[in-house]
């Protein structure tokens, strides 16, 4: 969406897994329906920037690509656990083959850009790809260091999966048979930081903000959008609330939700004002009729996401002797999620048999941070609180 803002640039778009979006994006001319939906009619928006689409399969392209100084930038949207996925056939492994390929074709510099939920993306990325190559020629090593530019970014709008409701709202809105529109809500904010080599689009014509420095931004959306979309997705359906509208309005979930801002905004880097200001609009975010965002959808990965949304928060507090309910509500959803539900994380199997052990709650602490899982107050207080929230559901 931000890209169509340049008609200069065009997307050459590779999905990891899925071979069929590739299909239907080619067989309409890469064109797709972005619905925004806020509390009234939808409105439409049919997006061009995707010149090609191509499964991830298709390795000789992505070689060429890759290799291609027209090529100036690769973005990646691959959920957290995609960077932290070793080996072959992997997200890393894939991109370290083409930016061999690019080496090999004459070294013209790229810019890696990152848009996953993760604290410090860029570093996250440059730290896989620097452990992935670490038995490639020192030439190529020193390539990546010094021609491969890392982006750190946030990106922040609400877009939950595409259901079949969704491609027929779209064809009646637009009479165009899109069988890939995406669902969005009216609020969008991408912010970047660091260098585009080769040049980029004109994205802030669309809004994009560039700045220096992305910390607090990072912190603020991790902990207060984020964090909180965590806490739900955990109790949320232990107390029978499937999606975030209905869980914003049920009021144990309400209260919780607010006591974690107030929590978060005691550490927070950002003015006080500031914070404010986007606790006001996310509650409005997240209370959006138009928007079904399945908390179980969310609920994936919790491995990755409980470290950076959660427990700086629960760390800076513990600091000062308190103990935080928002705070432990989301380890004793995520005790109960990984006791009762199939899992969903890279870690899946271990953290089952942990949760599930007799002194689970510290076990699941453990696979975390060692520190806070010796703290046998904390212990004490998330294994209640597992007892308390299966009590609410009477
Ligand atoms: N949807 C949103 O509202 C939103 C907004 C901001 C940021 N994000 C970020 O984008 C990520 C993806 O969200 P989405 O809504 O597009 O999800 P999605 O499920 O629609 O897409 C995830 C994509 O990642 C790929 N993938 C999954 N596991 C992978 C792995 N281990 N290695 C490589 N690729 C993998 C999938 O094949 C798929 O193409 C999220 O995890 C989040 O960090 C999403
Ligand atoms: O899988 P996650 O938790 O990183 O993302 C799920 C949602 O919280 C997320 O997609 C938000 O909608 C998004 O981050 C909003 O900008």
């Amino acid at each position: 969406m931000y890209t169509m803002a340049d008609p200069d640039w065009g997307v050459a778009a590779y999905t990891f897994r899925n071979a069929d979006l590739p299909r239907t994006l080619t067989e309409q001319d890469g064109l797709y329906t972005l619905q925004v939906r806020g509390n009234g009619e939808p409105q439409t928006e049919i997006v061009d920037s995707i010149s090609r689409a191509h499964p991830g399969g298709d390795t000789e392209r992505w070689l060429a690509d890759l290799a291609s100084p027209e090529v100036a930038l690769l973005t990646l949207t691959i959920t957290e656990a995609g960077y932290r996925a070793v080996g072959d056939g992997t997200a890393i492994d894939r991109v370290l083959a083409g930016l061999r390929e690019r080496h090999r074709a004459g070294g013209s510099p790229i810019a890696l850009v990152p848009c996953d939920n993760l604290p410090g993306n860029g570093e996250v990325l440059r730290g896989a790809l620097a452990r992935a190559a670490q038995d490639e020629p020192p030439g190529f090593r020193s390539w990546l260091g010094e021609h491969v530019s890392f982006v750190d970014t946030v990106v922040d709008r609400i877009t939950p999966a595409t259901t079949q409701d969704d491609v027929a709202t779209a064809a009646r809105l637009t009479g165009f048979d899109d069988h890939a529109p995406v669902v969005t809500e009216p609020f969008s904010e991408w912010l970047l930081a660091g260098e585009f080599p080769l040049g980029r689009p004109a994205w802030e014509a669309a809004g994009a903000r560039f700045v220096s420095d992305l910390a607090a931004y990072e912190q603020r959306k991790l902990w207060f959008l984020n964090g909180a979309h965590t806490l739900l997705a955990y109790t949320g359906p232990v107390l029978g609330c499937a999606t975030v509208d209905e869980a914003v309005r049920h009021p144990t979930l309400a209260s919780l939700i607010e006591s974690w801002w107030d929590t978060a905004a005691r550490h927070a880097s950002l003015p006080a004002g500031d914070l404010a200001d986007y606790r006001e609009r996310l509650l409005r975010r997240f209370s959006s009729r138009g928007i079904r965002h399945h908390l179980l959808h969310i609920a994936v990965a919790g491995s990755q996401k409980i470290p950076a949304r959660i427990l700086p928060v629960l760390r800076a507090e513990r600091s000062r002797q308190r103990l935080p309910e928002p705070a432990i509500a989301a380890l004793a959803g995520w005790l109960i999620h990984l006791r009762d539900r199939d899992v969903v994380d890279p870690r899946a199997d271990e953290l089952v048999t942990l949760a599930r052990a007799a002194d689970g709650a510290r076990r699941v602490l453990s696979a975390v941070d060692a520190a806070l899982a010796d703290d046998r107050e904390l212990v004490t207080t998330v294994d209640d609180y597992v007892d308390h929230l299966r009590r609410s559901v009477l």
